[in-house]
């Protein structure tokens, strides 16, 4: 199981991930209260070890834009979590992640997205990410996804991490709430999440 860690704005949190075993850790360059700056995701992806891989988060951005970031973070995957079409998605130079909320998602579109992973979130709420609700597993099971590219997102926790990979059989699983106290990345957290979506300890 592939975990990312999404929301990363500390070198600190950074290597509390890279410390339990993430595969990914993102940033969040879209409104959000998790919000960084180029100098910031530089500043913490220039202490990461080879092990880890960057992704940058973005809603609605243009190309250049997130071009430019993929090249001067730098950032192995670009996460797609607005209504980006298929065309923008051709003209991106980095690895690419698809998010499609639970309510949007078509099946016949998100088959036949040009992506390395399809990642299914709940709905947008404040922000188009990283609210930390739940939805009904059962409506993304009923959906026919390739199970190599699905990734899970939405309201996951270290306590419910395991039932959702048991039902939802994905590749990689996504967090950023359930990872968190008062706001802030929880080390611990961190660790309980990885450990049990690996099934590890
Ligand atoms: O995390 C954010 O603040 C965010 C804001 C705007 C767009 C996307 C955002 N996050 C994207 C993610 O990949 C989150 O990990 C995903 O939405 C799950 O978040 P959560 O429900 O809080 O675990």
């Amino acid at each position: 199981m592939l975990v990312k860690i999404c929301g990363i704005q500390t070198i600190e949190a950074a290597q509390a991930a890279v410390l339990a075993g993430a595969d990914w850790i993102g940033f969040v360059f879209a409104p959000s209260k998790r919000r960084v700056s180029l100098e910031q995701a530089r500043a913490i992806a220039t202490t990461l070890p080879p092990s880890i891989q960057t992704v940058g988060v973005f809603v609605n951005e243009t190309v250049e834009t997130m071009n430019g970031l993929a090249s001067k973070v730098p950032l192995d995957y670009i996460q797609l979590h607005g209504q980006e079409d298929n065309l923008i998605a051709k003209k991106i130079e980095a690895k690419i992640m698809k998010a499609f909320s639970i309510t949007e998602i078509k099946q016949a579109d998100a088959a036949n997205y040009p992506c390395d992973y399809l990642l299914v979130d709940a709905p947008r709420a404040t922000y188009a990410g990283g609210n930390g609700v739940v939805f009904d597993w059962q409506q993304l099971k009923n959906l026919q996804l390739p199970h190599d590219k699905l990734m899970i997102a939405g309201g996951l926790t270290p306590d419910n991490v395991t039932s959702a990979i048991r039902l939802l059989q994905p590749t990689a699983v996504d967090v950023s709430s359930g990872v968190e106290t008062n706001g802030k990345k929880d080390h611990n957290k961190i660790t309980q999440f990885i450990n049990r979506a690996k099934r590890k300890g």
